[in-house]
């Protein structure tokens, strides 16, 4: 590790460390926690607080940690997850790191004067609510934070005991290890891992949640400060959290092992987010509900993310980006790719691979066809109430065209396939509606009749979208039969390109509803295409379940 130079010392605007005012109550160290008359769980400047602190305003946290230029852990986490508490986050880089999701491939440790300047800085002019700290790399390092900690004694500092990333990589060096036991003086509350948690009792890392638990009484008694045991290093299917009050009290946070690769910065979201939230709940265990909540979400949420070959980062913005409005084509790409296991299933149904090779029944696709009339006379209405809901001329116009032609096929069906098919089919031309065709009907009729514009778009969308779909990938599959195929009149109305040209606009007119419109109407929006699509493959399976 080198160290670096300041550029120049008359450059700093904090005034030197000297000439600062000292005030009295700093001239004694910080009493532990231990020794402090109110509880411990209350961070003891709280109690009176200083006249300019606006307890509305958002807590402003300082990030005293090193630098992930991967954006999952350290400092760039951090930020992330202050943010994401309503916190105002600032920093103090310790180091920087060459670290991706895959591991830790250098560290440059700036000057620890510099650091302290920073420092310095920062409390001449800001009032800071909470602290956090994560990696310290070395006893240089920690003395500067130490000794600044001890001067400016910040309501609530949360220690997070960085010694090693999650790719397994070492961030500290070995004699800052034990310099680290003296900066847990300045802390109230510490969050080790199991192996920290082991170099900070002395002893061999805990092998048991119960153990763990053991070694997080033996620090919190000897150091009179608040533990947060962390159990994500546990084997098994449980990840549990337990917080550890000086005198044997235990809180414990039970929770499932959420199974997934990206936990890279689990720790560094954690403590920051803690540090933040304890701002206004002044409750270690509140907090530690409320952000473990939220950690658990953003474990969920990490797979969206997509970022590295190696462990991931978390996603910290999970809930502010599913209400955020969408970008252009983001909410109809979901829709799309959430509906693939049914539209892989309509090409793998014996009525689609029979269609395309002409073998389909006649009964089948008579059927098929007296179903397709009698839902195409209620999509037509449902078409008309889109056009009536529409927002602009365009739209209206584009949803009545729709609603025209739906009853022009209609009455093409008739005319042109059903009145021809032998009598020996007459019964499923006469056939009422069928329970498939009914249960699509009525979904459509109450989006028609209660639903929200953008409802009723994404109910109607999957019958032209999927169709259109179904024409574009089966029509070079269509094998030339001689004498004509059967129903090759039918396949090429569907892949005619004025059709391919209405799906386009209709997803398009859905994908700017979406944006213009709510979360909770959103929601509304996929679960209507979604039951619509699955409506579409039950359609294509009725024949045969019919006969
Ligand atoms: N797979 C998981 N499922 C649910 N919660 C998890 C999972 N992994 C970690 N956590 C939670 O994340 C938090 C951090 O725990 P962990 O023990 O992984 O810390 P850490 O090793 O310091 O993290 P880091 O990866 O940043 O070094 C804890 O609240 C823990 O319960
Ligand atoms: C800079 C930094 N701090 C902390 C960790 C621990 O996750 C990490 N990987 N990188």
């Amino acid at each position: 590790m080198n160290g670096s130079s300041m550029i120049s010392p008359t450059t700093t605007p904090a005034p030197a460390p000297s000439s600062t005012p000292t005030p009295a109550s700093t001239l004694t160290p910080a009493p532990a926690p231990s020794s402090t008359p109110t509880p411990s769980n209350v961070p003891s400047s709280r109690s009176v607080p200083s006249s300019s602190s606006v307890p509305s305003a958002p807590p402003r946290v300082l990030s005293i940690a090193g630098s992930d230029p991967s954006g999952g852990a350290g400092i760039q986490a951090d930020i992330k997850s202050i943010s994401a508490m309503g916190g105002y986050a600032m920093t103090a880089i310790t180091a920087l790191t060459v670290q991706n999701t895959q591991g830790v491939q250098s560290v440059h440790v700036p000057d620890a004067a510099f650091l302290s300047a920073q420092l310095d800085s920062l409390s001449a002019d800001i009032e800071i609510d909470a602290v956090k700290i994560g990696m310290l790399p070395t006893a240089d390092v920690i003395r500067v934070v130490g000794e600044w900690l001890g001067r400016v004694r910040p309501a609530v500092v949360v220690l997070d005991p960085v010694m090693v990333a999650s790719s397994g990589d070492s961030l500290v060096e070995q004699d800052a290890r034990l310099a680290l036991l003296e900066l847990l003086d300045h802390a109230h509350l510490v969050t080790p891992n199991l192996p920290e948690l082991g170099v900070l009792v002395g002893e061999p890392e805990a092998q048991s949640w119960e153990s763990a638990l053991l070694q997080g009484k033996r620090l919190a008694a000897r150091r009179g400060i608040q533990v947060l045991v962390k159990g994500g290093h546990l084997t098994g299917d449980e990840c549990p959290d337990a917080l550890v009050g000086p005198h044997g009290a235990v809180t414990e946070l039970a929770g499932m092992k959420i199974l997934t690769g990206n936990t890279h910065g689990t720790g560094c979201s954690l403590s920051s987010a803690l540090a933040t939230v304890q701002v206004r709940s002044l409750d270690w265990a509140l907090s530690l509900r409320q952000v473990k909540e939220w950690l658990t979400q953003a474990l969920e949420h990490s797979d969206d993310l997509q970022v590295g070959k190696g462990r991931g980062p978390v996603n910290h913005f999970y809930s502010l980006w599913s209400t955020a409005s969408p970008l252009p084509g983001a909410f109809t790409q979901k829709l799309w790719d959430d509906c693939a296991p049914v539209r892989a299933a309509i090409f793998e149904l014996p009525f689609i691979t029979e269609l395309v090779h002409g073998s389909l029944t006649e009964a089948h696709f008579a059927y098929y066809l007296a179903q397709d009339a009698k839902y195409l006379n209620a999509y037509s209405r449902v078409l008309a109430r889109a056009g009536e809901l529409a927002p602009t001329e365009n739209e209206q116009r584009f949803w009545m065209e729709g609603a025209h032609n739906a009853l022009e096929v209609e009455l093409s069906l008739h005319r042109d396939w059903l009145s021809v098919h032998p009598v020996d089919q007459a019964d499923a031309i006469r056939a009422e509606m069928g329970p498939v065709t009914k249960h699509y009907v009525d979904h459509l009729l109450a989006a028609a009749f209660a639903g929200s514009y953008g409802e009723v778009v994404a109910a109607v969308l999957p019958c032209y979208w999927l169709y259109a779909d179904v024409a574009r990938v089966l029509a070079p599959e269509r094998p030339g039969i001689d004498g004509g195929h059967p129903y090759g009149r039918w396949l090429d109305s569907y892949a005619d390109e004025a059709f391919a040209t209405s799906a386009r606009t209709a997803v398009e007119i859905l994908d700017v509803a979406a944006r213009r419109t709510n979360a909770a109407d959103r929601q509304r929006m996929a679960s209507a295409f979604a039951y619509s699509a699955q409506c579409e493959l039950d359609f294509f399976d009725a024949p045969r379940l019919h006969s």
